[in-house]
């Protein structure tokens, strides 16, 4: 089958609904070509592919009608059939979506179970609070530290706003859990969170005001996120509420999130937390069928694994029972 039919039959045609391919053949998928999603905004998703020399080339697509209602998000490795060359005013077709490896993902709240994925495939969740002004918002934190273990991403703190305040509280609170932190103000330099983001591709998440788009503008020159700096001097803010991947200089990307402010855990249970733990996790398999893991759970083996070992398990169990319990939903039976 020649894709080049199939290109036509994409080719966007203005209307007050949006265009809609026809498609009377099935697309050549044998010839599409993989890509990269970094940007999803209304139906429409930037997928970068490799062009003819090499270099990439940001191609317009949308979902074809067979994927039904698989939704596609940004780090969704997929496959692409139709105009790829990048030109302006076309429109290729995502015909194949691959396994996500991880999947960052929330509910709307923690009453509605509807998933919603944010971001596939990302390697590190970085979580950016500043550790004053506003203070940390420790629920938001543990959340988020939740749905990073829940989804395979490994958590990385990113401790703003040092000139203000030590991060040392912060640092102790999840010392238990051997998550690794960066300490970070306007004026530090960005080497160790660099090292963390190296050849990596990372989402930051942060709640509003904690200087999340003064750092991804030092990370990514270009990038222009809009700071809070901005409507202080009355431009008026241009902030995106779309997530967004963003190449770092050095190697690695950045996934801003601009407009996730909350992450729903209805879809967690105790035991996607765990597993992100192998010393927990492999006590565990002790544990009551339908062992909550909370220090009320009879029987919970975790307590006898605490009890047995040096001081550090107990601190940890600890923490992570803080974790968990953080998570209005989760108890047990889950
Ligand atoms: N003291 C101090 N202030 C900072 C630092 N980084 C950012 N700020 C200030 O904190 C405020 C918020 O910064 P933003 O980068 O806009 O924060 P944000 O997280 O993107 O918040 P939204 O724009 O609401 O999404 C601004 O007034 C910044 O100048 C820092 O390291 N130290
Ligand atoms: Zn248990």
């Amino acid at each position: 089958m020649d894709s080049r039919s199939d290109e036509d039959d994409v080719r966007v045609r203005a209307s007050r609904h949006g265009s809609r391919p026809r498609t009377r053949t099935r697309p050549a998928h044998d010839e599409a070509v993989p890509g990269l999603v970094i940007a999803v905004d209304r139906g429409r998703m930037t997928v970068r592919v490799e062009g003819p020399d090499g270099a990439p080339v940001d191609v317009t697509t949308m979902r074809a009608r067979e994927l039904g209602k698989h939704g596609v998000v940004v780090g969704d490795r997929v496959r692409v059939v139709g105009d790829t060359t990048g030109r302006t005013d076309s429109l290729a077709r995502i015909v194949t979506i691959a396994d996500r490896v991880t999947s960052l993902r929330r509910t709307a709240d923690d009453t509605d179970p509807t998933e919603r994925i944010v971001v596939a495939n990302a390697d590190l969740l970085v979580v950016v609070t500043s550790v004053a002004d506003p203070d940390p918002a420790l629920g938001f934190l543990d959340r988020c530290l939740v749905a990073a273990y829940a989804g395979g991403l490994a958590p990385l703190l990113c401790l703003t706003k040092t000139d203000l305040a030590s991060p040392q509280p912060l640092l102790d609170r999840y010392a238990g859990l051997e998550v690794q932190a960066v300490p970070m103000s306007r004026e530090a330099s960005l080497d160790d969170l660099l090292e963390h983001l190296r050849d990596r591709m990372s989402v930051l998440v942060g709640q509003s005001g904690v200087g999340k788009s003064t750092l991804v503008n030092r990370l990514v020159p270009d990038a222009f996120r809009a700071t809070g700096d901005v409507s202080k001097i009355g431009k008026g803010r241009h902030t995106s509420s779309s997530v967004v991947l963003l190449d770092l200089p050095g190697g690695g990307t950045v996934i801003d999130t601009p407009g996730i402010r909350s992450l729903g855990l209805a879809h967690v249970t105790p035991s996607d937390v765990l597993a992100a733990f192998d010393d927990l996790a492999e006590a565990a398999v002790d544990c009551p069928p339908l062992c909550g893991h909370t220090a009320v759970d009879p029987g919970c083996a975790l307590d006898a694994w605490a009890a047995g070992g040096p001081p550090a398990r107990r601190e940890r169990l600890a923490s992570f029972r803080r974790l968990i319990a953080a998570v209005g939903q989760l108890g047990p039976g889950h």
